[in-house]
């Protein structure tokens, strides 16, 4: 772990998450391997977003002009925009962009689903690839050109306190998915010059990962009515008369792999929570001349009892040492591998070890499904505090630009201070100190670190990516 982004491009391609072999940069092929930990990954988001929204997929293409209606919003993304110029040998009559996000795709349709205010709330999501021509370094899963795995949701309401509802709810979400994960965060409100461009404001979950920098793991935004008012998304409100609807939009990428896969892993490699885990459990069987048979007898009937129970089982029956095997496994991040050797065949048990403290238990082969299911809810918990503990032990106080830049230069991690919350001052924060604000989390007391003035917010400032 002492050079954080050389074991991360290393796992990735020894545990075959991604190849990123593939010939555009910022562009990699997800391995079976890594696409089943991205399947799980997102069944779990999808189990928690099908409570109350809709599943939609909406065209990657948006004409030209769809794209630039809305002027702080293209702003923001026009140097980011890929463009198709053709079809075939013919010019196109107007460009198509390719959806770097897909407000501008999603829009014009609502401003013609949405009719009467008994339609509304609508909330929508889909899980696309959207593409950003990034220019700052791009690293796999943490950004890239094309993002794979772009879960969006945007949501539609009759009245600015249900969209800031909204935004609470999606918070919530946000929370109980990077809490089934067990990757810790720190939520903040954006600073204006850093909020999603045509939003009101940016409510941001950040992660620390384990070279100190912070990545930015999701992003809330309530975008009031300012793309209602350029898509013209109306509704007939109770009494007959018109009204701009209120919206909101909230996104996760590859960037949530990248943080288990980071956040969990150590030097032998992933570690996985379980609900992610291509396999839960590995069993191998311990071989010797003697017992032979009935050794894998019992392993098969155990991989048998535990796939009809629903487990993810693997046997790994191959002609390899068991040394070479555990490794394997290990570096893949299985939750349990299970051992039976004829010992254990004579006591009608099984070794279990456990993939993130290395603990070993023997356990009745009668139970074991309940044994292993117990072990797997405290492997997450386990993960989930470590990561905890690990993030906020790297949040540190400083009550002076001076104490900021040393605690920034000796340890990086994250730094929380009072801020005044005017502008200028945290501008001449961040240049001062030479990382960014993260954001506030309001009601806080005390003086500005920097100019002295009152200060209602708490910041944090950190090195991202
Ligand atoms: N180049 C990139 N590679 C990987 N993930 C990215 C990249 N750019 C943004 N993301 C992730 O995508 C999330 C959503 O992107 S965003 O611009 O903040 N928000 C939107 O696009 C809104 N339309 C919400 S869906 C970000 O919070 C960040 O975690
Ligand atoms: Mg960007
Ligand atoms: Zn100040």
């Amino acid at each position: 772990m002492t050079e954080f982004s050389e074991w991360f491009h290393n796992i990735l391609e020894e545990a075959e998450i991604i190849d990123q072999r593939y010939p555009v940069k910022g562009m990699h092929v997800w391995m079976p391997h890594g696409f089943r930990i991205r399947k799980n990954t997102l069944n779990i988001l999808k189990r928690i977003l099908d409570r109350d929204h809709e599943e939609v997929l909406f065209p990657l293409l948006v004409p030209e002009d769809e794209l630039a209606k809305e002027a702080i919003h293209v702003k923001g993304f026009e140097d980011e925009v890929y463009w198709v110029t053709h079809g075939g040998l013919s010019k196109l009559q107007r460009k198509l962009a390719l959806r770097p996000t897909s407000e501008t795709v999603m829009y014009p349709m609502f401003a013609l689903w949405v009719r009467s205010h008994t339609d509304l709330p609508m909330r929508f999501y889909q899980i696309v690839n959207t593409f950003r021509y990034e220019t700052k370094h791009t690293r796999p899963l943490i950004r890239v050109r094309e993002i794979t795995t772009f879960k969006e949701a945007h949501t539609i309401h009759a009245t600015a306190d249900e969209a800031e509802e909204q935004v609470e709810r999606a918070i919530e979400i946000y929370r109980e998915f990077f809490d089934s994960l067990g990757i810790p965060y720190l939520i903040t409100k954006r600073p204006p010059w850093d909020k999603f461009p045509g939003s009101d404001y940016t409510m941001a979950f950040d992660t620390l990962m384990p070279d100190g920098k912070t990545l930015q793991i999701g992003t809330v935004h309530n975008l009031g009515q300012t793309f209602a008012r350029t898509f013209e998304i109306k509704f007939e409100n109770p009494e007959g008369e018109h009204e701009y609807v209120h919206q909101t939009c909230y996104g996760l990428s590859d960037r949530v792999i990248a943080s288990v896969i980071a956040v969990h892993g150590d030097e032998s490699g992933l570690c996985l929570p379980p609900e992610v885990a291509a396999h839960q459990v590995v069993i191998v069987p311990v071989i010797f001349k003697k017992a032979a048979d009935e050794v894998m007898e019992a392993c098969r009937d155990l991989r048998d009892s535990l796939g009809d129970a629903g487990f993810r089982v693997h046997l790994d029956d191959r002609d390899l040492r068991a040394g070479r095997k555990y490794y394997e496994w290990e570096m893949r991040g299985v939750p349990l591998r299970v051992e039976i050797g004829p010992r254990d065949l004579e006591n009608n048990s099984a070794v279990i070890s456990r993939r993130d403290t290395g603990e070993k238990i023997t356990a009745d082969l009668d139970g074991i499904q309940d044994t292993l299911r117990d072990l797997m809810n405290d492997i997450l918990e386990n993960l989930r505090n470590r990561a905890w503990e690990r993030m906020e032990s790297e949040i540190r106080e400083a009550g002076t630009i001076e104490e900021a830049r040393n605690i920034i230069e000796e340890k990086r991690g994250i730094i929380s201070f009072m801020w005044c919350g005017d502008e200028e001052c945290g501008m001449d924060v961040e240049e001062k100190v030479r990382v960014d604000i993260l954001g506030i989390q309001e009601g806080g007391s005390g003086k500005c670190m920097n100019c002295g003035r009152d200060a209602p917010y708490r910041a944090y400032l950190a090195r991202t990516y």
